[in-house]
């Protein structure tokens, strides 16, 4: 299916790399257990890498089962395992970063990379938690980079209660770490207002069985459902 993406809609120049971590990065703890970290223009020259992304990853469009049908999932999707070449030079700069600025958190190092394609605000992920905490007691980390449109980053707490929205923008890092992924849901949400496409790359510690999310648990308020 033909695939449209805005060409450097963004403004910056130059050549992508990455930007210091160290103090730029704000930690804000949840309950339960569960952190968030962000490190707003943690990529540098985002617009490049945004274009080289979207014009050379092999994006796959996926199904999924829901209930006794197959449904497209809405986004786009490529997935590199431990030790596959990643598909540009910054993510690797930025997963050694990454690596060198958690090694003393639990959960590390990052190996895997799942990038998601949102080609506007009718792609989505619904409210899941990553596959790879599933049954495992034990903290995680999930490392996000964020490139292309502004989208909501919604949370909400598995228990029920308020959850938040962030703002993530071009270039923003956002890790999701300790509990999150078994006590926090996370999604972005379908939106009329998106202005274009949005990238995100996704490093976990191991590849695992993660194969898009856990679905959220029944509540009153949300359905279970896949992760779609
Ligand atoms: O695109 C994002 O920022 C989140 C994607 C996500 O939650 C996932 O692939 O598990
Ligand atoms: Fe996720």
């Amino acid at each position: 299916m033909p695939l449209v993406v805005q060409p450097s809609l963004f403004g910056s120049s130059g050549q992508p790399g990455v930007a210091a971590l160290g103090a730029a990065v704000e930690r804000r703890v949840l309950s339960d257990g569960a952190w968030l970290d962000v490190r707003p223009g943690f990529i540098t020259a985002a617009d490049e890498l945004f274009d080289a992304l979207a014009a050379g990853v092999p994006w796959q469009e996926e199904r999924m089962r829901m209930y006794d049908n197959t449904v497209r999932v809405p986004r786009l999707l490529a997935r590199y395992r431990q030790g596959e070449a990643l598909p540009h030079p910054v993510l690797d700069e930025a997963r050694s970063a990454l690596n060198a600025h958690y090694a003393d958190e639990v959960g590390g190092p990052f190996v895997s990379a799942g990038l998601c394609l949102y080609r506007d605000g009718n792609d989505s992920v619904a409210w899941h938690g990553d596959r790879i905490a599933r049954e495992s007691p034990t903290d995680t980390m999930v490392a996000i980079l964020s490139l292309g449109a502004v989208r909501p980053f919604a949370l909400r707490p598995t228990s029920g209660g308020p959850g938040l929205r962030l703002q993530i923008g071009h270039g923003d890092l956002l890790v999701m770490g300790g509990s999150c992924q078994r006590t926090w849901l996370h999604a972005i949400p379908k939106t009329a207002r998106c202005l274009g496409a949005r990238i995100s790359v996704q490093f976990r510690p191991d590849w695992g069985n993660h194969l898009g999310g856990r679905p959220a648990a029944p509540s009153p308020a949300v359905r279970a459902r896949p992760a779609a």
